[in-house]
């Protein structure tokens, strides 16, 4: 096991280049599963959850080579073989073999999703989705096995406007033969890059982007190459350590229009920006207002950026309130930061955040975006070293977190526990 150790106080100076997203990477691998020849996927960032979605394929039979950012995948010798344990265990996103396999097999035995477990995550959206498609769900011993002798095409209400389930069915639904539609859909920008692979598959989804997707099934699907799009959570992450340790960073390779949300709150801080086609400039100043955030499905504040921002607004003078509107209890990073001095207290599913000055400690992140949070707390923190365990978590979704920290001057490094 490792650990993060950070001697704060320097203002972060530089630039940062921004990876693919992790949220794309992961459904756009099982995506693959469909194809009949090779998909090279370029622009893939090197996150503990790819590697695993690698393994994941090759235990199924595909033939998987990796060089720096670019995966091929030859998903010709794949087959539906039950996966209940082992690597699908260990990444949230797992999932997604569901409606991949089901689509291309109609059928599949997998193991109920593990990954960041900061509350109780239901895949009810998923099912009702297969179910409506013309699939059998049962669970069994704690592993979903779906079964159609057909896909066929239908009419979707999401109750929750789920990623993953939109993923999921978009999934399934393009080997399903007639037209599926999906509505109160997810509009995140990941959703837009898994259908644009899917069509560039062969596949015909429409409306993707917004909340009323269409998809025509095909019989088949075929090979292709696509780059993934920026990772917007990685960049927000980078902007709000900017901020954060009041230094001027620019951050690279990244879609502004994504980060809209996140740019609005720090300019409301008093931070200033400046945006160019693909990259933006955080300067940060000495005196931040307190500010309201909600976090919401997109185009809202990110939840993902939910935890690194409670870190932010312990810089900012006054009260702030973050609630967070997708996940009601995604807080765990707030007894940690109180342990650094922070004063938060949490009401229902709202943080209360008064501005205060941070100390080093030992602290434990026990999720990915909570890990960021306490990374960025210990940047700001003048004095003494914070250590922040658990980095496993953080590996999840950050390459290179250290080196690119460092390479803006930060004082970061890691040590085994
Ligand atoms: C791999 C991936 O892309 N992960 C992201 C994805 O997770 P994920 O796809 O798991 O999150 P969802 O969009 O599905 O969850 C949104 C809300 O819907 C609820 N819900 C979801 C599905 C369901 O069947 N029933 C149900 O009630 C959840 O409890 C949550 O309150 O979107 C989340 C919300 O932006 C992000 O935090 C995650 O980083
Ligand atoms: C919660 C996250 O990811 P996952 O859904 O993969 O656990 C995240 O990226 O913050």
């Amino acid at each position: 096991m490792e650990k993060l150790m950070i001697t704060g106080g320097r203002p972060l100076q530089g630039t940062v280049s921004i990876s693919g997203a992790k949220n794309s990477a992961i459904a756009l691998i099982p995506a693959t599963i469909l194809a009949d020849s090779e998909v090279v996927l370029d622009n893939l960032p090197l996150l503990s959850d790819v590697a695993v979605f690698a393994d994941i394929l090759e235990e199924l039979g595909a033939k998987v080579t990796r060089e720096g950012s670019q995966m091929r995948i030859d998903p010709t010798q794949i087959k539906s073989i039950p996966m209940p344990n082992g690597s699908v265990k260990k990444l949230r996103a797992s999932y997604y073999m569901m409606g991949a396999l089901l689509g291309k097999f109609k059928e599949a035995t997998i193991g109920l999703p593990g990954g960041c477990n900061f509350e109780p995550r239901p895949i009810d959206q998923h099912i009702k989705g297969f179910e409506a498609l013309g699939a059998t769900v049962t669970n069994e011993h704690g592993s979903i096995h779906l079964y159609a002798k057909e896909l066929r095409g239908a009419k979707i209400y999401l109750d929750v406007s789920s990623v993953g389930a939109t993923i999921n069915i978009m999934l399934a639904a393009s080997r399903a033969k007639g037209s599926t539609i999906i509505e109160n859909a997810a509009k995140e920008p990941e959703i837009i890059d898994v259908a644009t692979l899917l069509n560039s598959m062969g596949a015909v989804i429409k409306g993707a982007g917004t909340e009323t997707i269409r998809i025509e099934g095909v019989s088949e699907l075929h090979g292709c190459r696509h780059s993934i799009i920026p990772d917007r959570i990685q960049a927000g992450t980078y902007m709000i350590a900017a901020a954060a340790t009041r230094g001027d960073v620019v951050i690279d390779n990244v879609i502004p229009k994504h980060m809209e949300a996140m740019t609005a709150k720090l300019l409301e801080m008093g931070v200033r920006i400046e945006e160019l086609d693909e990259s933006i400039r955080v300067i940060g100043c000495s005196n931040y207002e307190a500010v309201d955030v909600k976090a919401l499905v997109y185009p809202g504040f990110p939840t993902d950026l939910q935890s690194p921002m409670t870190s932010l607004l312990t810089q900012a003078d006054g009260v702030s309130v973050l609630s967070d509107f997708v996940y009601s209890s995604r807080f765990k990073h707030v007894p940690e930061l109180v342990r650094m001095g922070a004063k938060i207290r949490v009401e229902g599913r709202s943080a209360i955040i008064e501005g205060s000055r941070l100390n080093a400690a030992k602290v434990k992140a026990t999720d990915l975006r909570a890990g960021a949070a306490l990374v960025i707390a210990g940047l700001t923190v003048e004095e003494g070293i914070t250590e922040v365990s658990g980095v496993e978590f953080i590996d999840r979704g950050y390459d290179f977190l250290v080196e690119n920290f460092r390479r803006l001057g930060a004082d970061i490094w890691r040590e085994t526990e």
